[in-house]
């Protein structure tokens, strides 16, 4: 049996007396790409900050490739593959887009490999017309494919992105679609994100998190028409 690149049995997250992570059993297979939906509260972010060293589990096991990772730094997790775009801005407004993806790729790799980097990742996120601009002039949606492209610098294998199109136009919410399916013919990627137009645009497999619980797991078409999903969430957020 090929071992998952992330595995997690019975994790979860205690803050004082509020579980916010129950018990969670999760699979992600190499190359996978992976939606994390639910209503606010459900437990998501925590998730998905103990994927990525941010929080350190209170009990349950989490692996990558087979090995934990519960207790790792973010750097240490960044060192293993795993690239994240959280929601806090990352990126040097005084510096230009190319100076950004520079500054990324030289912290895990040499200089002259990271110049070869920043060309390839100018190329695959597009960003060739804008590469000299400096990062605070940009709109909004540039800004955002400056953070994923600065992730992608660090060559990871997985890709974990905190609600990527949060106030983007549907413009840029569909060229965002783009970019992350081309990202995923590289490399895994999980995606936690509100947004059911952009869900439905990228997603293959959903999962649904409820009140710390995974409430359902599948196909995006059977989760989203799921009563259950309904009932928590879609009946309230999906017009
Ligand atoms: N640092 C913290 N201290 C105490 N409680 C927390 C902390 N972080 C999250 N929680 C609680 O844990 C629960 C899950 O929150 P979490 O942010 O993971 O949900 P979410 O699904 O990401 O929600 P949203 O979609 O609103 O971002 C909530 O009840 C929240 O109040």
């Amino acid at each position: 049996m090929t071992v998952p690149l992330i595995e997690t049995k019975g994790l979860t997250m205690r803050f004082g007396g509020v579980v916010a992570v129950n018990n969670v059993d999760f699979t992600l297979r190499e190359m996978e790409l992976r939606c994390l939906i639910g209503p606010n509260g459900a437990g998501k972010s925590t998730f998905f900050k103990m994927l990525t060293g941010q929080l350190t589990p209170s009990l349950g096991t989490l692996l990558h490739r087979g090995d934990s990772i519960a207790g790792l730094s973010p750097h240490q997790i960044a060192r293993r593959g795993v690239g994240v775009k959280t929601q806090t801005p990352n990126v040097f407004d005084g510096l230009s887009v190319i100076e950004n993806i520079m500054v990324s790729a030289t912290r895990l790799h040499t200089r002259k490999m990271a110049r070869e980097i920043v060309d390839e990742v100018v190329a695959r996120v597009e960003l060739g017309a804008i590469a000299n601009r400096q990062v605070g002039i940009l709109s909004h949606g540039q800004r955002q494919w400056v953070e994923i492209a600065t992730v992608l610098a660090q060559k990871p294998d997985l890709v974990l992105l905190d609600e990527p199109v949060a106030g983007m136009s549907d413009e840029e919410v569909d060229r965002t679609a783009q970019i992350i399916r081309e990202i995923n013919r590289e490399r895994a990627v999980v995606v936690v994100e509100h947004d059911m137009v952009f869900i439905r645009k990228i997603a293959k497999t959903v999962t649904v998190f409820n009140q710390g619980a995974v409430l359902v797991e599948g196909d995006v078409d059977a989760v989203l028409s799921d009563q259950r999903v309904r009932d928590v969430y879609l009946g309230k957020a999906a017009a």
